[in-house]
């Protein structure tokens, strides 16, 4: 996340961090939603390699132990048929992880909420991104989780000639394009944006411009998660 701030530890409960094994150590490389007791929802370029999986639920500071971090091997991987590793622009940047076992919630785990299907959020809708991204183009990741308020912008500015053009689909919700951006590391974490007082997950953390994270008129750009519910209930149950 360039810019934005800190966020209050646990604040965004059903944010999670997915890492890999490399040699005797595991590495944050995407953040995710906690969705069920034992489903994440993540974004398909964050798991489309071989790699043993690990999620970290209720992580504040990646490399300090808070006591209410709980750590769940992942037992399968389910990415959508259509995802292309090769064409991020088509969309389809979506995945299911099954845990090993079920959190528990409490104060620190909570299950975060997904929109009614269609549902297409107005031009300007109060949201936040959320994750242990880069803090600038280029940058470290950050060791403690972040958040920025992305204000949506709709299709069709988001999709105009200046901004992205057609590399944006209507599969996808646009955040930001000011300063303020999410950045590498945040992908497949969640866009918050609160409907009538209550938060929802409406989108997934899909790309942002090659030439530079915050770049004016490049949002980043988020897979709809109201595009996708039908796929996310046939999968999980
Ligand atoms: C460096 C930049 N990285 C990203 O945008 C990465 C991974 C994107 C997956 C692509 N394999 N995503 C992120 O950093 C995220 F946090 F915003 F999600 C990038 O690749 N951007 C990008 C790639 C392709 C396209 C386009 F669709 F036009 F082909 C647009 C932007």
């Amino acid at each position: 996340v360039v810019g934005g701030e800190v966020a209050s530890p646990n604040s965004w409960p059903w944010q999670i961090s997915l890492q890999y094994l490399s040699g005797s150590s595991y590495y944050h490389t995407c953040g995710g939603t906690l969705i069920e007791k034992d489903w994440v929802m993540t974004a398909a370029h964050c798991v489309d390699s071989t790699r043993t999986w690990r999620v970290v639920i209720g992580e504040h500071d990646l490399y300090t132990n808070s006591g209410r971090e709980q750590i769940k091997s992942v037992s399968q991987v389910y990415i959508h048929p259509k995802w292309n590793r090769y064409s991020v622009a088509s969309g389809y940047d979506i995945a299911l992880l099954k845990l090993s076992s079920e959190a528990t919630l409490n104060s620190y785990v909570q299950l975060g909420a997904l929109p009614p299907s269609g549902q297409i959020l107005p031009n300007n809708s109060y949201c936040y991104i959320t994750g242990w991204g880069r803090t600038s183009t280029g940058g470290p990741i950050s060791d403690e989780l972040k958040q920025a308020y992305l204000p949506s912008v709709d299709h069709q500015t988001c999709s105009s000639s200046s901004w992205w053009g057609s590399t944006v689909k209507t599969t996808m919700v646009c955040a930001g394009g000011g300063e303020d951006s999410g950045c590498n590391g945040d992908s497949g974490g969640p866009l918050n944006c609160q409907v009538n007082g209550k938060y929802y997950v409406h989108g997934i953390a899909s790309f942002v411009s090659s030439y530079g994270c915050n770049t004016i008129r490049k949002p980043t750009v988020f897979t709809r998660v109201s595009a996708y519910i039908d796929w996310i209930d046939l999968t999980m149950y």
